[in-house]
C-alpha cells in the first residue's frame, strides 16, 4: 500500500510492454531459447526495453526506450535528387491518366484540375513548380476523358522535355508505354467511375 502510485503505473506499464512483446516475437518467428539460462527466454534481444529503478520510478535512465533494429539507428536520409522526384511524379501521373476512365465523373474532372494546380503550388522542387505553372498556364488541363487527359499530360511532360534538352516522346504510344496498375478484380480503378453525375 506504500507503493508509489506512479511507481505502479509504471510497472503495469512494463508488463503491456513485456506482453506486447512476447507477442510480436511470435508474430516474427522468434521463438523462447530452449537451453537459456539468462532472464531473457528470446535468442535476441526485446526490440524495446524500458528501464526503471525501483526506488524512484522517475529517476532519468541514460536511454529509456531503446530501438534495436539496425535499420532504425540514426542515419541521415540520403536527400532525394530533383531527377528522382521528376521520374516518381511523372510515374504518377501518367498512372493516374491510363487509369482515368473514359467517361470521367465531374467530380474527376475538378479532382484532376485541382491536383495539377496544387502541384503547381506544392511541387517540392520551386524552379520546377514555378516552370510547371507557366506550361499549365499556357496549356490548360483537359480532363474530358482518358484519351484527353493522358494526351494532354503527355504534350506537357514534352513541354518540360524540351525546355530540358531531353527527347520528345511519340504521344501515339504514350498508352504502350504506362499501362494500368496491375490489379487484382479492378481493386485499382479510380473511385466514382461508374457514377451517373459524370
Ligand atoms: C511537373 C514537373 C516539372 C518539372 N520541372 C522540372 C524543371 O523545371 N527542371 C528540372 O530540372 N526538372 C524538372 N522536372 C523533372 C524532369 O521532368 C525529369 O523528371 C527528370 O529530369 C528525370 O528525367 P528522366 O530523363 O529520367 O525522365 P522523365 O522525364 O522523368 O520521364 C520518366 C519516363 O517517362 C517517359 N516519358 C518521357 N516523356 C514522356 C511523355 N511526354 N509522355 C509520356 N511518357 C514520357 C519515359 O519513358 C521516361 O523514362 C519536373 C518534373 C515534373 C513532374
Amino acid at each position: 500500500m506504500s507503493e508509489n502510485p506512479l511507481q505502479a503505473l509504471f510497472h503495469n506499464f512494463e508488463h503491456v510492454s513485456n506482453f506486447v512483446q512476447r507477442h510480436l516475437s511470435n508474430l516474427i518467428g522468434l521463438h523462447p531459447h530452449p537451453q537459456s539460462s539468462g532472464p531473457s527466454p528470446f535468442v535476441r534481444p526485446p526490440l524495446f526495453s524500458i528501464s526503471s529503478s525501483s526506488k524512484n520510478p522517475l529517476a532519468k535512465t541514460s536511454n529509456p526506450v531503446q530501438l534495436r533494429d539496425s535499420a532504425l539507428e540514426a542515419k541521415p536520409a540520403s536527400p532525394v535528387s530533383k531527377e528522382d522526384l521528376g521520374r516518381a511524379t511523372w510515374t504518377f501521373l501518367h498512372t493516374l491518366a491510363a487509369q482515368y476512365p473514359d467517361n470521367p465523373t465531374r467530380q474527376q474532372k475538378k479532382d484532376v484540375k485541382d491536383l495539377v494546380q496544387i502541384l503547381t503550388r506544392l511541387y517540392p522542387c520551386k524552379e520546377c513548380a514555378d516552370h510547371f505553372k507557366e506550361v499549365i498556364r499556357a496549356n490548360p488541363v483537359q480532363a474530358g476523358s482518358h484519351a484527353e487527359f493522358s494526351q494532354w499530360l503527355c504534350h506537357v511532360h514534352n513541354v518540360v522535355n524540351r525546355s530540358l534538352g531531353k527527347p520528345v516522346f511519340p504521344c501515339e504510344r504514350v498508352d504502350a508505354r504506362w499501362g494500368k496498375l496491375d490489379c487484382e478484380q479492378k481493386a485499382c480503378e479510380v473511385i466514382g467511375s461508374t457514377s451517373i453525375f459524370g
